[in-house]
């Protein structure tokens, strides 16, 4: 027994010796550039198959074939990965989760480019580097571990390293080479990657795309280590070696045999759950590139023609027909991924687990082997098998709502394994499956047929899904997702939805793929394949349905024209290459065809531009801008001017009578009182809006006056009196570690008044903020909304319930159209008026042409009133602003503060964090100064602003 316990110890610490080089070679890739290599794997498998072409095809001596491996393929592919594929990207400034795509671009390019050179099929010769017993790769690992750590701890190279990882932009300000140090980690990763590789093939599969599998399977080292440290990373892979190895030597009979067999053989996948799972993730904050889900308007020729095409393999016949069925199985599939990840912007790696669900349940209900339910035709079998598989959505669904980025990428590609490991590769759930075509579709064209009708179904739920409300509030999310909840977009439910929609619809497609096979493969539901799956939408464009029926068009019809391997390997190019082309291959192709067409001028397109030329003439009678000026920039002259418009002294008075209403006093602006501002209206108050002071807000009326009113709903909010708080805070405090951010904070915000808090950097300004919107919980104390407790209640329901912000740094949808985005913010406001957004476009000057232009891409300062609108669609009681003026200029600045104050004299109630003392002078009603997490002074401005000019304030 002590021999058994000793071999198994020596067999586990082998393979924890393999994982521990993995881990080590993607922290220290990580650490130099920030990239989580989801290529390491591909790499591995690459440098075997090399190290197998020189000695067992060319007949090469191993030892100097492994250093030709080792020492030069090895990094070389790290230094080409870095110098054409990564360094770009960062030029570029790309976000992270570009990079993400682009290295899932080159694993499934080495995927693909290794199964068209040395073919689809497992070798079982690789050629053996070290003697099997583990201590020599032991060695190796410990020697290569305490190597790094004493380059990273000791040296130049280190303190370079550790300067890059810090803070990139300041290292090179410093005088670092930081491109210098991604190559020399990018080089080292790849040469831990190629070691891993060599030693790895002779033990397992040495196929293009199990071995790769295997190597990412343990990302959970690295993962475990937090990225960080390469000790940690050795013993967890060390440590989960040695107890995978022992778990074969347990044997409990019954139903616990085959789950321990199970966990026995998978105990990183087990890691890579829990990792990926349960620990916080890493590299949570990035989102999904935004040219990965650029908005893809489809021209009506293109859909055309793709009917025309999905109808022409009706003609077909034999193999030709036989090899088409999968392509509308596979597009199902893929249009679950434009649900999830286009219009939802999340990603999602483990689509290929729901559609083998999909065609498992399907097999299994048709066969009368599904627990607890009888055995069903084919069709009503694929039914329920989606309606059971669309809760398990919520498997990555969940994780979904507290991961973004790298985090979530990691945890669907948990689920994805996970599901494949245990479920699809065990003999007691798949053994003896077979998977009829339902009765009467039992022929290649009927079937074909069936699958057209399905297919069509499942566009109209996308589409569903993809316009109207869901479809804008899912976008809205997929931009701005702390944008969308403040727009009062439940966030976590529409995660929850997309995921549910996308695992129904994934299953959808994985039956009609297995009925199309006549089996249940888990081959073709590898998790490999859902990376590629991924890949593909994303590259052709992920927010276009059209793009869906492409890729799958492409999949299938490549693979089955060429050698297998082809596919793959265009998806990889075109991934690699997605930092090149925003909005994916589909986008650079309509934008190539716009471009020439610019450069050859048509009679056509030259009477079409004096047409656009003399409507914008009679749009703009005084627009004298110059060409070129943004359309926002000339606003000002197509601003409807009602009563109290066209600015002069039309600001309502303050009930205090204090200060002159429009910036006559000392602290006025540039702009001068009811003067045009550029960017801003110059109808600085709306048309509807009271032109006496103090008048009372009435429940549930818009503020912009004359609009339709909407009976309270239950559970609603009133509104008090003018002067009397709406929003009130006791006793907050928020502690971040030992660190005390706010100690018992006491505000009050009231009804029609414009209520600032200002101080110094740090005072503890911008996390009152988050307390007020519900983006930060306090650990003690309370938030009121005319007298309802909100203290625990999420940022999306305080917007419901009638407090709407907006952000220090900008936060509009940038796919959506102007009209669009305020839209959003009404849509899930607490009255449902439809003019509201009429007339709050009208209030800031948006209702010309801008309106229907995509908010990428407009100045800031339109931006800014894109906001203000969003946020005041919904009908708030209270508006929260964080640094308004940001990013505006003085003037700019102006109107907007007669904007508010119009704002606050029609009963609003306004809370403005800011930082520009002249600005708060101009429009406060009371102001607050913090320090140190406290109030430390409250009063009218004058009294306050003096004293803290005279620096008697904090
Ligand atoms: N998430 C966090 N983790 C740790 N400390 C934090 C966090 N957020 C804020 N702090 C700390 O809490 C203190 C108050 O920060 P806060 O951002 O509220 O100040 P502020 O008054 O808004 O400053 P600024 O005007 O510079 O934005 C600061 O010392 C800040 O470093």
């Amino acid at each position: 027994m002590a021999s058994l316990t000793y071999d198994l110890t020596l067999a586990g610490l082998s393979v924890g010796g393999a994982a521990a080089l993995t881990g080590v070679g993607l922290i220290v890739t990580y650490r130099a550039t920030g990239v989580l290599n989801f290529a390491h794997g591909a790499i591995a498998m690459v440098c075997a198959y090399v190290l197998r072409q020189c000695v067992v095809e060319w007949g090469w001596p191993l030892w100097p074939a492994a250093a030709l491996t080792l020492l030069v393929l090895a990094p070389g592919l790290g230094l080409v990965l870095e110098r054409f594929v990564f360094r770009p990207l960062s030029v570029l400034g790309s976000d992270p989760a570009q990079t993400l795509v682009a290295s899932l671009g080159v694993f499934v390019l080495l995927v693909g480019g290794a199964a068209l050179l040395w073919g689809q099929g497992a070798r079982a010769d690789a050629p053996e580097l070290l003697p099997r017993e583990p201590w020599a790769q032991l060695a190796v690992v410990l020697a290569l571990t305490a190597a790094v750590g004493a380059v990273i701890r000791r040296g130049r190279f280190g303190r370079e390293l550790r300067a890059v990882v810090d803070d990139r932009q300041l290292a090179v300000l410093g005088g670092i080479d930081a491109d210098r140090v991604a190559a020399a980690g990018w080089a080292f990763g790849a040469f831990t990657a190629g070691v891993t590789g060599v030693l790895l093939a002779p033990y397992v599969r040495l196929d293009p795309y199990g071995l790769p599998l295997l190597v990412m399977e343990v990302v959970a080292v690295a993962v475990a280590a937090r990225m960080r440290s390469l000790p940690v990373a050795v013993l967890v892979a060390l440590g989960i070696g040695v107890a995978q190895s022992q778990l074969t030597r347990l044997h409990p009979s019954g139903w616990g045999e085959p789950l321990v067999q199970a966990l026995g053989a998978n105990l990183f996948v087990v890691a890579l759950l829990v990792t990926a799972l349960v620990l916080p993730g890493v590299g949570a904050r990035d989102a999904l590139p935004r040219a990965a889900t650029a908005r893809l308007p489809t021209p009506p020729a293109a859909w055309i023609v793709a009917v025309v095409l999905f109808l022409l393999p009706l003609g077909f016949a034999g193999r030709d027909l036989h090899t088409a069925v999968q392509v509308p199985a596979l597009a199902v599939v893929l249009l679950s991924l434009v649900v999830v990840t286009g219009r939802g912007g999340q990603i999602s790696l483990g689509q290929a687990a729901y559609a083998g669900l999909g065609a498992l349940f399907t097999a299994l209900l048709a066969a009368g082997r599904f627990p607890g339910l009888p055995r069903l035709p084919e069709l009503a079998a694929l039914a329920v098998a989606v309606v059971l598989v669309a809760p398990l959505g919520l498997l990555t669904g969940w994780p979904a709502i507290g991961r973004r980025g790298l985090a979530l990428a990691l945890a669907t590609f948990a689920v994805g394994v996970g599901v494949s490991r245990f479920v699809f590769a065990q003999p007691y759930a798949t053994a003896g499956l077979s998977l009829g075509r339902p009765a009467g579709f039992t022929g290649d064209r009927a079937y074909y047929v069936l699958e057209l009708v399905v297919l069509a179904l499942a566009l109209l739920v996308t589409a569903a899904l993809r316009r109207g409300r869901t479809g804008r509030a899912l976008a809205a999310m997929r931009d701005h997702e702390s944008g969308a909840s403040a727009a009062g977009v439940p966030v976590p439910a529409l995660k929850l939805l997309a995921f549910v929609s996308g695992a129904a619809l994934a299953a959808l497609g994985g039956a009609l793929l297995g009925m199309g096979l006549r089996a249940f493969d888990p081959a073709a539901y590898d998790p490999v394949r859902g990376l590629l799956w991924f890949a593909a939408v994303v590259v052709i464009g992920a927010d276009s349905t059209l793009g869906a029926l492409l890729a799958a068009a492409l999949l299938v019809g490549l693979d089955a024209g060429t050698r297998g391997g082809v596919a793959a390997a265009l998806i990889g190019v075109l991934a690699v290459l997605l930092g090149r082309f925003p909005g994916g291959l589909y986008e650079a192709l309509r934008t190539t065809a716009r471009r020439l067409r610019l450069r050859r001028p048509t009679a056509l397109t030259d009477l079409g531009s004096r047409v656009r030329t003399r409507v914008r003439t009679r749009l703009h009678p005084v627009d004298t801008r110059p060409a070129g000026t943004p359309v926002a920039a000339g606003l000002t002259a197509v601003t409807p001017t009602g009563p109290g418009g066209a600015g002069a002294g039309a600001t309502p008075g303050r009930e205090d009578g204090g200060r002159p209403a429009d910036g006559g006093g000392p602290t006025s602006r540039p702009g001068g009182p009811g003067g045009a501002a550029p960017g801003l209206p110059r109808a600085d108050v709306p048309p509807a809006l009271p032109e006496r002071p103090g008048r009372r807000p009435l429940r549930g009326r818009h503020p912009f006056g004359s609009g339709p009113r909407t009976p309270p709903s239950p559970g609603e909010v009133t509104a008090p009196p003018p002067g009397e708080p709406v929003l009130t805070a006791r006793r907050l405090h928020v502690r971040f570690g030992g660190f005390t951010a706010l100690d018992g904070v006491d505000l009050d915000v009231p009804a029609g008044r414009v209520t600032a808090v200002i101080g110094p950097n740090g005072a503890g300004k911008s996390t009152l903020f988050h307390c007020l919107a519900g983006t930060l919980h306090p650990a003690r104390g309370e938030v009121r909304l005319a007298g309802r407790d909100l203290t625990r209640r999420p940022a999306h329901a305080r917007t419901r319930l009638g407090i709407a912000r907006t952000f220090q740094q900008l936060a509009v949808f940038p796919t959506l159209t102007v009209a669009e985005n305020v839209r959003v913010g009404s849509e899930q406001g607490s009255v449902s008026d439809p003019a509201a957004v009429e007339r709050t476009l009208r209030l800031l000057g948006l209702d010309g042409p801008v309106r229907a232009l995509p908010a990428a891409g407009l100045p800031t300062g339109t931006l800014r009133r894109v906001e203000l609108a969003r946020a005041l669609a919904g009908a708030p009681r209270v508006l929260l602003l964080d640094e308004p003026a940001a990013g505006l200029d003085s003037a700019e600045v102006a109107a907007l503060a007669r904007v508010l104050r119009a704002l606050a004299a029609d009963g609003m109630a306004l809370l403005v964090v800011e930082h520009d003392l002249d600005l708060v002078a101009d429009l406060a009603d009371v102001v607050h100064v913090m320090a140190a997490g406290r109030i430390v002074a409250s009063g009218p401005p004058e009294g306050v602003l003096d004293a803290v000019h005279r620096g008697a304030g904090p």
